[in-house]
């Protein structure tokens, strides 16, 4: 049978596994896990009763057809040697790892190669996995996987070269903005005599609120400013501020996160 394999249960293998499982596109005969460690094979095992638990990353490939390589950039080398010996060059590579490119891939196997980049809110099936197929990947390879990913949230097909900062708006994006979420809320509190919890629970609601917005209403987010922003009221004051240095901000934190997406796989 042409199982799943994923290597590595951790953060994203995990979710991963239970987004397919949960909603029904695959069963648990039709995937295989492997982690390093037991633990994590183990709680894989507890979760999903009856799923395919591989000793080794080797078992796993001569078990599947498809393999996810749910580790991380710098572990991606060795998991490839490791269990060459194991394929028969007719196996389809999926990569999660970020930075590491279809070109060194390739080099390491020379079969079908696809770059998925998933995101963490795929916990609760939303946001968009962004997708990337090598060039030997064949049309039922391919529509298989986008297949599978879109039942875990959107699936958008991205070139290599818009892959770095897809990513970082995409899979970075969420720990971007919860960060801003608890900075909003914390600058709030610490202004006032709002508790922490009761500051992050309305910034959380405000940000949930704002992006639905923006999405049904299909206002760009400079019309939304303009419709919250009474002249000379409460709001323009802090969009000014924000407006004057954010920009600074944000652009050293894409150059750094630039930066480390280019050696992030070394
Ligand atoms: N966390 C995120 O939001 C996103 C992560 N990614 C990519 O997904 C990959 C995994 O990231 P996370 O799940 O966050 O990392 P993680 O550290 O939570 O999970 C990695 C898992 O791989 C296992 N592992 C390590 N070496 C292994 C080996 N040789 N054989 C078998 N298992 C091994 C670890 O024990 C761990 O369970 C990375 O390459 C990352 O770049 C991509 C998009 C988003
Ligand atoms: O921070 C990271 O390296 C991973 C890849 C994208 C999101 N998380």
């Amino acid at each position: 049978m042409d199982c799943i394999g994923v290597i590595g249960y951790g953060h994203m293998g995990s979710m991963l596994v239970d987004g397919f499982l949960s909603s029904g596109v695959l069963g648990v005969d039709e995937v295989v896990v492997t982690s390093r460690r037991q633990e994590s094979r183990d709680a894989c095992a507890a979760a999903w009763p009856g799923i395919g638990i591989a000793a080794t990353n080797s078992e796993l490939a001569r078990q599947c057809r498809t393999i996810i390589l749910a580790v991380r950039p710098q572990e991606v080398k060795d998991v490839l040697h490791e269990i060459f010996p194991a394929m028969d060059g007719d196996e389809h590579i999926v990569s999660l790892a970020a930075g590491v490119g279809l070109t060194e891939l390739e080099g390491l196997f020379s079969g079908s190669v696809t770059r998925a980049i998933p995101t963490i809110t795929s916990t609760i099936g939303q946001g968009t996995t962004l997708v990337c197929h090598g060039r030997q990947v064949g049309m039922h390879d391919a529509l298989r996987i986008e297949g599978l990913f879109s039942s875990i949230g959107n699936v958008m097909l991205v070139g290599e070269e818009e892959l770095p900062a897809a990513t970082i708006l995409s899979s970075c994006g969420p720990g971007l903005l919860a960060a801003v979420i608890e900075e909003l809320a914390g600058a709030a509190a610490h202004a006032s005599s709002l508790s922490g919890d009761r500051a992050l629970e309305l910034a959380t609601e405000t940000a949930a609120a704002t992006a639905a917005y923006l999405r049904e209403t299909g206002e760009t987010p400079g019309d939304l400013v303009g419709r919250v922003a009474t002249g000379g009221g409460v709001t323009e004051v802090g969009v000014k501020g924000i407006r004057e240095r954010l920009p600074e901000v944000f652009d050293e934190a894409v150059a750094a996160m630039l930066e480390r997406y280019g050696a992030v796989g070394k």
